[in-house]
């Protein structure tokens, strides 16, 4: 059941957050509507996050818990991240400096894979200062007849409807997300629109709108840790990071059978409550349709995607990542500043 109930003015009231960490960072409720409510398709039309309640989208998942997942798909490998602190920061393994540099491999989080039974064992005995885990697997063929049959059981025409009156591109893909108490996914951005749902225990989202690119700092688009933000939130480094204090965030709390959209492009940070049980989570990753005929002015998601392609064009015209800041210097200090 979700933490508090869907008041008529939607979104007013405040989520009980205890059992998350706090940070500096002003935030605003995300509003929250049942399912039904028109003002969901309103928010979801304008690009915005809200909160959905009482809608059964995953209701065959609803029972998707590790005894569950153990029992049906015993001997299945899943892709497990293991970390040695409580931030899971991802890597793009791609984009990682290959030949003699890949000393430089990220100590930091690695991936493994291990049965839900093995991963259910480690959680139980996971003591403070042991690494933790992270359970993502995406859903495929290789999680077996069982969860397949209760994949295919979801309230696929809620989804395709939400999919066809908002233009959206085809489902890529949905993560299933088992993670430890505490555990925090770190800000970063997507390219793709995502229904996240919540399956069991809580979850808190900090979100903040695209056009505040300029507050959380991404590294390049060539870097290992593409799309997220380099500011720890933990202990913000406000000199090399300085209009991170002018962040103002969006705040839900995700709780069993909430669906959050979390828009293409929109920042997030995720973490699953702490000295609770452990969480489950889904999402439903889809590509938005490319842009048929532009709009103007454009959206701030769309210049966030401007300023990723004149990255990746000037880096592929120097042949040389080095040099794109020195040349974009020039471009614009003294000239359009
Ligand atoms: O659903 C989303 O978009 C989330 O960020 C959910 C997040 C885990 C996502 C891990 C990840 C981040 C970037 C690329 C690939 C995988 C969580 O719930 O902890
Ligand atoms: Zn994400």
């Amino acid at each position: 059941m979700s933490n508090t109930l869907p008041s008529e003015d939607g979104g007013k009231e405040k989520y009980d957050t205890s059992g998350f960490r706090k940070y500096n960072i002003p935030l605003e409720q995300v509003p929250k509507f049942s399912h039904d409510d028109p003002r969901v398709d309103e928010y979801i039309s304008e690009m915005k996050p809200v909160l959905i309640t009482g809608s059964n989208l995953i209701e065959s998942a609803m029972k998707w818990d590790l005894e569950y997942i153990s029992e049906h798909m015993p001997s299945s490998n899943l892709t497990v991240i293991i970390s040695k602190d409580h931030n899971f920061k991802y890597v793009n393994e791609k984009k990682l400096p290959q030949g003699q540099m890949s000393n430089l491999k990220p100590i930091h989080t690695r991936w493994s894979s291990m049965t839900a039974r093995e991963f259910l064992q480690k959680i139980k005995s996971w003591k403070e200062g042991d690494e933790r885990l992270y359970l993502q697997q995406v859903l495929d063929s290789s999680v077996g007849p069982q969860l397949v049959q209760d994949f295919l059981h979801f309230n696929w025409e809620w989804a395709k409807n939400k999919q066809r009156i908002h233009g959206w591109g085809p489902l890529t893909s949905n993560l299933l997300l088992i993670s430890m108490e505490g555990n925090v996914t770190p800000c970063h951005y997507d390219e793709q629109q995502n229904l996240f749902v919540g399956i069991r225990g809580f979850k808190r989202c900090i979100l903040f709108p695209p056009e505040q690119f300029d507050c959380l700092y991404p590294p390049p688009v060539s870097d290992p840790h593409d799309r997220q933000s380099q500011v720890d939130f933990e202990n913000p480094d406000l000199k090399r990071f300085p209009k991170f204090s002018e962040a103002r965030g969006m705040e839900a709390i995700v709780g069993r059978g909430d669906i959050l959209y979390i828009p293409l492009y929109w920042w997030h940070h995720i973490e699953s409550k702490q000295n609770d049980d452990y969480t489950v989570s889904l999402n439903f990753w889809y590509k938005t349709k490319p842009t048929a005929d532009i709009e103007y002015p454009l959206k701030s998601h769309q210049k966030v995607a401007i300023l990723r392609n004149i990255e990746k064009m000037v880096a592929e015209a120097l042949q040389n990542p080095d040099e794109v800041a020195h040349l974009m210097r020039a471009l614009v200090l003294g000239r359009y500043t």
